[in-house]
């Protein structure tokens, strides 16, 4: 037994070094191990509240289960700090989320550790059950774990995947991590039905659990005592729904408690059996006060100082788009009784919660089920109302045949909000909102637009209130507006027209949403070269402002589109028409300025726009090729 005052958490480099230490000890490493967890967030910023409350549960399952031969799977991966730190990843903690560091969420590329990588959530079942399958065809021994949250359990995904896994019989092993929130409290049936198992009754009582598992019958004899005994009993059939599913349910047990977590866990690793579902009950947030006592359970924060709590937030300069947006949708809803508003989990990111407060019945969380959000809105929509699916660029990808399928094709006049559009920085890869333009503006009927700051995000909410033709979306970036004065009230824009911002004679710059602060600036420099330029701002995507664009063609030498968004996006678009209508035979030189075609890791979005060439360095190093001078602009 190391002397005491000797930190366990310094003898641990990783899981078998952990494999080595008795219970006593491991209740000490827990707790070492969540005050390293809020000391590393302190100074990066990021996810707490998920981590903190699985910090017991990341301790025994490293310590009964043989990772990394045996998988372990975090569902989203937020929670994922403390197992990075037990991981072999501790030196590296305070890099998380930083230019060059740690992920925020696990990720194959950084660790063995890692067998699946996350972010979006409810994918963890799936993974695990095609590990798990992979195993078997291969004849291998390992076990497969996939630890996912009561909130991702909310999404259709999970239950595809434990549809699945309940019929192929393979043995995978899922804990339900159930801390009664998601990001906000949790919605849905599903919640109150995990709600009903716990507080049903207490903890199951270990011995209750080992005795549950000491039936370790071959499935089929058991599944038949198991169904003659709990429609007898109904008693221990807590999880009748995770049963019948094909699931052998477990619990619920207390989280936190290693006396609880370390024999149930050993039990479920030795018993024989299909897939098995183990509910533990935790705490989000759990042994940080400050944490405890906030309502969102310190889910996402900033820096802050760990003996009081305290975020280091910075005075903000404008108001965020996000909140812009919402003040603006809150005006349109009090003039029209048919504006009604959903989110998938994000009241708060999205900035739904004001909305609802002034609107509760109007308003609606449909909790992580973002393909459910948009064809419930395009059932709305059937029945006049005017749906706004307020959904991040980045999860709006789940719902891609939703919009397709029950919303463009029947020309249904659903709203899209999409909030985080373009590159969100700390989140990396898996959160950059890069695909919106070009996932929805290839769509017949869809109208697409992008707010180039606070006053057009504004206009956008009163465009798209107003147009009822069809499916509209606006795209709006993570984090604070301009500055530029907020009309109080929008007013619709006319669909399909742009905007000149400054006239010049040479050179057009033609930006799609907030690019449009770099093309000025870019403009400014090619005018010091005497280069004479202008700049419009396109407003829409789709549709695109024909006239203005090839009136931008036929005056100038040099017209440069730029977005923040992939390549198949604004830009093909424009070259489409520049093609089409012949403006290229005519010699004018034209590059598509996008986000590169690759996944760029998490940095500090300006950096990553530099780094794509969209910063007014970029702009004007794109002119200066196309005229084949070499850029004489030197990157700060
Ligand atoms: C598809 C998708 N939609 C939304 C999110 C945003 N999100 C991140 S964590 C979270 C809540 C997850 O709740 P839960 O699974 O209970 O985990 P906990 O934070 O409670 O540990 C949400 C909605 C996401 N990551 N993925
Ligand atoms: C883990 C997750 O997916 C969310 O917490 C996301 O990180 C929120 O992003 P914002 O911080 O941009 O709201
Ligand atoms: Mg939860």
């Amino acid at each position: 037994m190391p002397r005491p005052e000797t930190p366990l958490l310094d003898l641990i480099n990783d899981p078998a070094d952990l494999r080595a230490l008795d219970d006593a000890q491991l209740r000490q490493l827990a707790d070492e191990l969540r005050l390293e967890t809020i000391d590393a967030v302190s100074v990066t910023g990021g996810h707490l509240g998920a981590g903190l409350g699985v910090v017991e549960l990341t301790v025994a399952l490293h310590h009964v289960f043989d990772t990394p031969r045996d998988r372990l799977i975090w569902d989203v991966g937020h929670q994922a700090y403390p197992h990075k730190i037990l991981t072999g990843r501790r030196e590296r903690i305070r890099t998380l989320r930083q230019p060059g560091g740690l992920s925020g969420f696990t990720k194959r590329s950084e660790s063995e550790y890692d067998p699946f990588g996350a972010a979006h959530s409810s994918t963890s079942i799936s993974a695990g059950l095609g590990m798990a399958v992979g195993r078997d065809l291969a004849g291998g021994g390992n076990d497969v774990i996939a630890v996912i949250g009561d909130g991702a359990m909310s999404a259709g995904m999970a239950y595809e995947a434990m549809n699945n896994a309940g019929a192929l019989g393979s043995r995978l092993i899922v804990i339900l991590n159930d801390n009664d929130m998601s990001i906000a409290p949790p919605v849905g049936a599903m919640s109150a039905y995990l709600a009903r198992l716990v507080s049903g009754r207490t903890y199951r009582s270990i011995r209750e659990v080992a005795k549950q598992l000491a039936e370790k019958l071959p499935r089929f004899f058991h599944d038949k005592a198991r169904r003659t005994e709990e429609y007898a009993r109904g008693f221990w059939t807590g999880g009748t729904m995770f049963e019948e599913l094909g699931f052998y349910y477990v619990g619920p047990i207390d989280g936190h408690n290693l006396d609880h977590l370390l024999p149930v866990l050993r039990n479920v690793r030795d018993a024989e059996s299909g897939p098995i579902l183990v509910h533990v009950v935790t705490q989000k947030g759990k042994g940080y006060a400050p944490a405890e006592a906030s309502a969102d359970k310190y889910h996402g924060v900033v820096k802050f100082d760990p003996v009081t709590g305290l975020q280091a937030k910075a005075p903000a300069n404008a108001p965020s788009y996000t909140a812009v947006f919402a003040n603006a949708l809150i005006k349109q809803a009090r003039e029209d009784e048919k504006v009604v508003a959903v989110t998938a989990a994000m009241p708060s990111g999205t900035g739904l919660d004001a909305f609802g407060k002034e609107f509760p019945a109007r308003t609606f969380d449909v909790g992580i089920a973002e393909q459910h959000a948009v064809t419930f809105a395009a059932g709305l929509a059937t029945e006049g109302y005017k749906p706004f699916v307020a959904i991040y660029s980045t999860f709006m990808q789940r719902a891609y045949d939703q919009i397709v399928h029950d919303v463009a094709i029947q020309k249904l006049p659903v709203r899209f909000a999409l909030d985080r559009a373009g590159l969100v920085g700390a989140d990396g890869a898996t959160h950059a909102g890069s695909f919106d333009i070009a996932y929805l503006a290839c769509l017949p009927d869809m109208v697409v637009m992008a707010a180039a700051d606070e006053a057009e995000l504004t206009h956008m909410v009163a465009t798209a209130t107003a147009y009822d033709e069809g499916p509209i979306a606006f795209r709006y970036p993570r984090g604070e507006g301009v500055g530029v004065e907020i009309p109080d009230v929008g007013v619709p824009l006319e669909i399909g027209k742009g905007r000149i911002v400054r006239e010049g004679t040479r050179v057009a710059l033609l930006s799609l949403g907030t690019r449009l602060g770099e093309a000025l600036k870019a403009a400014d420099l090619l005018g010091q070269r005497g280069l004479s330029t202008t700049v419009a701002d396109a407003r829409f995507a789709k549709p695109l402002d024909e006239a203005l664009i090839l009136k931008l063609a036929r005056e100038h030498e040099i017209l440069i589109t730029m977005e923040e968004g992939s390549v198949g996006g604004f830009g093909s678009h424009v070259l489409h028409l520049l093609a089409r209508s012949g403006a290229l035979d005519a010699g004018l030189k034209v590059r598509a300025l996008t986000l590169p075609d690759s996944f760029q890791d998490h940095d500090k979005p300006d950096a990553m726009y530099a780094a794509a060439g969209l910063d007014a360095a970029g702009i004007v190093a794109a002119v200066e090729g196309a005229l084949g001078a070499p850029s004489a602009v030197k990157r700060a």
